[in-house]
Order: structure tokens, then sequence, then C-alpha cells
């Protein structure tokens, strides 16, 4: 919006010689659940947005942006339809979807990764893709639990490299969690924060520790919660109620964990079971590995702790 930018541009000239940078053109590498789902609200809000994945066919389904936008606008234009439907139109071109990050990320403010929750296959997308992006191009990992400064570390540009952890389902979850490594500059973390604010998301500020703020307080819950269904103390449907009613969560643990996809949450727990051996919150969990070992990941499999139409 013009309030935005006018606060950007005073803040640049009144503050300092390095500006922040306004965020415009958006890179987004992968298009799978988060990607789409970033994607998806950046260009309803009015960046620029490239999504790009290795898999053509998941660029075809991240059109099902579509769906979802049909479910806010359902909503945000109740009493004029037609409002809506232009809205949807603008958004969709706003969104562009490629196969070829190098090319993507060369005219692009931000490059924010949402790719598989492995530190090596995102080491080598970033460092490949430093060596292309513009100078001022700002880096952002949506990382679930891998150190940022880990992933930064593959890069030229730790000053120019933050954590951008977004929520599921994106366009309905207010929280964007930021985080600074040691080596993120001011400008690059207060233009995060602007981001996210842009985006109509409520940022908070975390250190760059395991798990952030929500996943290193959900991921041991959700693990004590398949370790007492393995010793049978309760069954998965009433675990799920009873976090819904007795603790007002929307989702019970199991469904969540469907939701969100027993892949990433085995990587999740793999990678800190290894780091920090002594912590039982983090030990590996025998029906979770089954479940991925099977290929039952939740929702997007069609089957994980639940079956799903
Ligand atoms: C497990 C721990 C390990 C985590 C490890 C990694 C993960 C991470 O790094 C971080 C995470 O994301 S953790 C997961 C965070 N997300 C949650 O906790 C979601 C919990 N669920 C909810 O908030 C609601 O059930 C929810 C909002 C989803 C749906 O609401 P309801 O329950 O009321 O269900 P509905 O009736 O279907 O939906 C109501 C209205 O919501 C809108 N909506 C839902 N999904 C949407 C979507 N994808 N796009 C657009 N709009 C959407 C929609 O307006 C819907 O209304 P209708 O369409 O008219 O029904
Ligand atoms: N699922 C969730 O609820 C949340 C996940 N995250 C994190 O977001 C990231 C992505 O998770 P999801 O969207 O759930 O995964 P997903 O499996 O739905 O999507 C990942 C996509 O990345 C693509 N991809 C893999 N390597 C690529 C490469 N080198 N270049 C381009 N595309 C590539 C895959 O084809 C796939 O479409 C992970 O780091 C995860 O930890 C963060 C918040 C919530």
């Amino acid at each position: 919006s013009m309030a935005f930018l006018t606060r950007q541009l005073c803040r640049g000239v009144s503050t300092s010689a390095v500006r922040n940078v306004v965020i415009k053109n958006v890179t987004i590498i992968g298009g799978g659940q988060m990607g789409a789902g970033i994607a998806q609200v950046a260009a309803a809000t009015g960046h620029r947005v490239t999504l790009v994945d290795t898999e053509d066919d998941v660029l075809k389904k991240a059109k099902g942006i579509e769906g979802s936008l049909k479910r806010v606008v359902k909503k945000k234009f109740a009493d004029n339809p037609q409002a809506g439907e232009e809205f949807i139109q603008k958004v969709l071109q706003n969104v562009s979807t490629s196969t070829d990050s190098v090319s993507a990320a060369q005219s692009s403010d931000l490059v924010l990764e949402a790719i598989v929750e492995n530190l090596k296959v995102k080491q080598d997308i970033f460092g490949q893709l430093d060596k292309v992006a513009p100078e001022h191009t700002i880096f952002a990992s949506n990382t679930s639990s891998l150190p940022i400064t880990d992933i930064a570390s593959a890069t030229n540009r730790l000053d120019r490299f933050g954590g951008l952890h977004f929520f599921n389902p994106v366009p309905m979850m207010k929280l964007v969690e930021v985080i600074a490594t040691s080596a993120t500059s001011k400008e690059t973390f207060d233009s995060l924060l602007d981001f996210s604010r842009v985006l109509g998301k409520t940022p908070v500020s975390c250190k760059d520790t395991p798990g952030f703020i929500v996943n290193r307080l959900l991921v041991p819950c959700l693990a004590e919660a398949v370790r007492l269904y393995e010793r049978g103390h309760g069954s998965k449907e009433d675990i799920d109620i009873a976090m819904k009613l007795g603790a007002g969560y929307p989702m019970g643990p199991f469904e969540l964990a469907d939701f969100v996809g027993l892949d990433t949450i085995k990587f999740i727990l793999d990678g800190w079971s290894e780091k920090y051996p002594s912590n039982p919150l983090f030990a590996p969990i025998d029906l979770l590995n089954k479940l991925v070992a099977e290929g039952k990941l939740g929702k997007k499999t069609g089957e994980g702790f639940y079956k799903h139409k």
C-alpha cells in the first residue's frame, strides 16, 4: 500500500544509508502445501510471485490456490460475488510458476524456500541461488526445525538471511515467526517483519533455537500423544477429542499430524533426536516410522493416522 511504501521510504532516507528492502517481487521455492499457501497470501496482498517446484504436477496443482481463494472470498465478498471473482482473477495474475529456480531468483527481492525438511537439500538450493540472485535480495527459509544458521552457511549473504516460519493453513493462520541469526542484519530483520505485516500476519521474533517457539512446544505434545496411544492408554479418537474439548485445540494431535504431514514430523524428530539424544521428548517413535515407511503421510497421500477421502 501507499502508506507502507511511504513508511519504508521515510525510514530509509532518515535512518541510514542501508535501506530496508521493500519486498515486491517474491520467489517461492517449493510449491507444496506451504509454498502454495504463502504464494497465495503474498499474491493477494499485491506482490508479484513466482512459485518454483521441480515437479510440473505440483505446479499444476498449486493452481488449486484458486480453491482456497474461493473459500476466502466467499466470506470477504459475501455481499458482492462479482467483486470476489474479480479479486480472484487479480490475485491469480500475480502468480506465475516455473521449474527454473535460477531464472526466477534473478528478479526477486525475496527468495523464500519451502522445500523438503532436509538440511543438505536446502543448502544446495541456496548455495546455487546465492550466485545468481541480485545483491539486495533477501533469502529466507520456512524450515520447521532446522537451524537457520546452518542453512545460511551455504551462502555468502549471512546478513541478508533469516527465518520466516509460516503456519498451516497459511491463508488462515495469523502467525509468522521471524528468526534472526547472529549474522542477520537489522535491515533484513526489519524487512522481514514488515513483509509479514503487509501479508496481514502477526510476526513474533525468536532466536535461532530448535523449533523456534511453536514447534518446540507442539512437536513434543504430538510425540507424547503418539506414545500414549502406543502404550494403549487411549485411542487416537479419544486423545483427539480430549485435546479439543479439554485443552481448546482446534484439531487433536493425530488430526494435526495428518494435516501437517507425517514425513515432515519424522524429519523433525529424527533431526532433533540425533542432535539431542538425551532428550526423551525427541526420541524416535516406532508407529510414526512405520506409517512413513508405508507411504502413509497423512492428508496429502490419503492416509496417515486416519483415512482421508
Ligand atoms: C503437529 C506438530 C508438528 C508440527 C510440525 C511442522 C509444522 C510447522 O512447522 C508449523 C505448523 O504449521 S503447525 C500447525 C499449525 N496449524 C494448526 O494448528 C491448525 C489447527 N486447525 C485450525 O486452526 C482449524 O482447524 C482450521 C483453521 C484449519 C480450519 O478451521 P475449522 O476447524 O473451523 O474447519 P473448517 O470449517 O473446514 O474451516 C472453517 C473456515 O476456515 C477457512 N479455511 C480453512 N482452511 C482454509 C484454506 N486452506 N484456505 C482458505 N480458507 C480456509 C474457510 O473460510 C472455512 O470456511 P468454509 O470454507 O466456508 O467452510
Ligand atoms: N507442513 C506444514 O505444516 C509446515 C511445514 N513447514 C516447512 O515447510 C517446508 C515445506 O513443507 P510442505 O510444504 O509441507 O512440504 P511439501 O512436501 O508439501 O512440499 C515441498 C515441495 O518442494 C518441492 N521440492 C523439493 N525439492 C525441491 C527443489 N530442489 N526445488 C524446487 N522444489 C523442490 C517438492 O516437489 C514439493 O512439491 C518444510 O521445510 C517444512 O518443514 C513449515 C510450516 C508448516
